[in-house]
């Protein structure tokens, strides 16, 4: 295979349906105050409504009929609320609303009236011009009936939106795409200035293979995901990526003229390069190459300045390990074992390679620590292994290192993963209501507290 290059992504210019990523129901407000405090101080995005209102006189034309010209600027305004879901943007700040038209619909028309207007009811047929950056995009769907909510209702008429869908032009695009290039830093998780970045990164590791590694990062981003953080993904096990399974997603990321928008699974932004190479292709980079797609990843793709950035290494110490210490200073390790003395053992110097760089280590896993039958609780594998490593580790490195989580062999871990959906979710994307997603809700939280 050839060098992970941006020519080598094969990348669509729209997006397949995924397997299995239904849309999650809009998420209650919780009282998870860590939560509320993060979402003011960290990602949360207002529309600049100041600036709309200025793009507003291009696209509004003044007419006879002071009524709709009053409705063509409230729709405005209430668009600008409206975001494309792979940018993180306001449709209206991205310059896709590009015609808002709404003009009174005659007594005698004949039209159906909408059901709910009344005899003496204005009804305003307001048609908005929309241009998506590619055409075909399935979240066109999304975008478009969060449109239709949000022009639904207004205080003196009855309107009915009509919006019609068009492509961007290549050089818009262009344009498009480069003012969101200057918009973010190269690599937005590690400033040049030092300073700590605003995403709270986990690299999840262990000494060796087959211990749920990958189990652990797939259902830790998606239970912060459902916990309402803004929450990404990438798969940095290269050889090994099995993130694009657990999550269900068979898409490729959509190209926006070199800039590459990860795949959205069950609210997580995910990035692998099993997106790009068949999964029956070996891939065997190491060192530099390996680096550059750690690179790539960071820098061309458009993350959108996640809450939480979970990264799933490759078991053991090897060459990534180094790029994330190099490229995610700030990345924080997150070891997972399973019980026996010889599992961790191994773990302990994949949490010791922190050493060697700049980020702590967050915590142990103790993964298939028992398998519960007849409601006895039997450790096939031994015990105390997650102990054992957090207490190495805290003698090691000099800073209580604890142990966050003693999760159970459990096949609904495997069966679930294999359907396409990390098992702390339930079918509609919320989290399940059993002992193992409020595991991974107590480690989340206690790893977004500890940052
Ligand atoms: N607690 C668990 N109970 C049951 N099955 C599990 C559990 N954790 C992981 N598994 C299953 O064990 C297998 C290996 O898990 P996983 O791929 O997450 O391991 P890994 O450490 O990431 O391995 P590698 O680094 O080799 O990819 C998978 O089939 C997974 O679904």
């Amino acid at each position: 295979m050839s060098e992970f290059r941006k020519t080598d992504f094969h990348a669509t210019s729209y997006r397949e349906p995924t397997a299995d990523t239904s849309p999650r129901p809009d998420k209650a407000p919780h009282s998870d105050d860590a939560l509320n405090n993060a979402s003011a101080s960290r990602g949360a995005r207002t529309s600049d409504f100041a600036r709309a209102a200025n793009e507003a006189a291009h696209i509004l034309e003044p007419t006879g009929d002071a009524k709709a010209y009053a409705i063509e600027q409230q729709v405005y305004a209430r668009l600008t609320g409206v975001i494309d879901p792979e940018l993180g943007r306001s449709i209206v700040d991205m310059q896709m609303v590009t015609g808002i038209d709404a003009q009174l619909r005659p007594a005698d028309s004949d039209l159906d009236r909408p059901v709910q207007a009344g005899p003496n009811d204005d009804v305003y047929d307001v048609t908005i011009r929309l241009e998506l950056t590619v055409s075909g995009c399935p979240l066109t769907e999304k975008i478009l009936s969060d449109m239709q909510q949000a022009v639904q209702t207004y205080p003196d008429a009855i309107l009915v939106p009509r919006i019609s869908v068009s492509a961007m032009s290549k050089e818009k695009l262009s344009g498009l795409v480069e003012r969101l290039r200057q918009a973010r830093r190269e690599n937005p998780f590690a400033p040049k200035d030092g300073s700590s970045p605003d995403t709270l990164i986990i690299a999840v590791a262990s000494g060796k293979g087959g211990v749920g590694k990958s189990a652990v990062a797939a259902n830790l981003a998606a239970t912060f995901a459902a916990l309402g953080y803004k929450t990404a993904a990438i798969d940095a096990d290269i050889y090994g990526f099995s993130l694009p399974g657990i999550f269900g997603v068979r898409s490729r990321p959509t190209d926006l003229d070199g800039m590459l928008m990860p795949v959205d699974a069950w609210g997580v932004k995910l990035m692998s390069i099993g997106m790009f190479a068949g999964s029956d292709q070996p891939i065997l980079w190491r060192g530099p190459r390996l680096q550059r797609s750690l690179q790539q990843f960071l820098s061309d793709v458009w993350w959108d300045n996640p809450q939480v950035m979970v990264l799933d290494l490759p078991p053991g110490t090897g060459d990534m390990s180094i790029s994330v210490a190099q490229m995610l200073p700030s990345a924080r390790i997150l070891v997972v074992t399973t019980p026996q003395p010889s599992a961790s053992s191994i773990a302990v110097r994949a949490g010791l390679s922190t050493l060697q760089l700049p980020g702590k280590v967050a915590g142990v896993v103790e993964n298939m620590a028992w398998y519960e039958h007849n409601g006895e609780r039997l450790r096939i594998f031994g015990e105390g292994g997650g102990a054992r490593v957090a207490q190495s580790l805290t003698q090691q490195v000099g800073y209580p290192v604890e142990l966050l989580a003693q999760l159970p062999l459990d096949t609904e871990i495997r069966t679930v993963a294999e359907a396409g959906r990390p098992a702390v979710l339930t079918a509609d994307g919320s989290l399940a209501d059993t002992e193992l997603a409020r595991s991974f809700v107590r480690m989340a939280r206690s790893l977004w507290q500890s940052q």
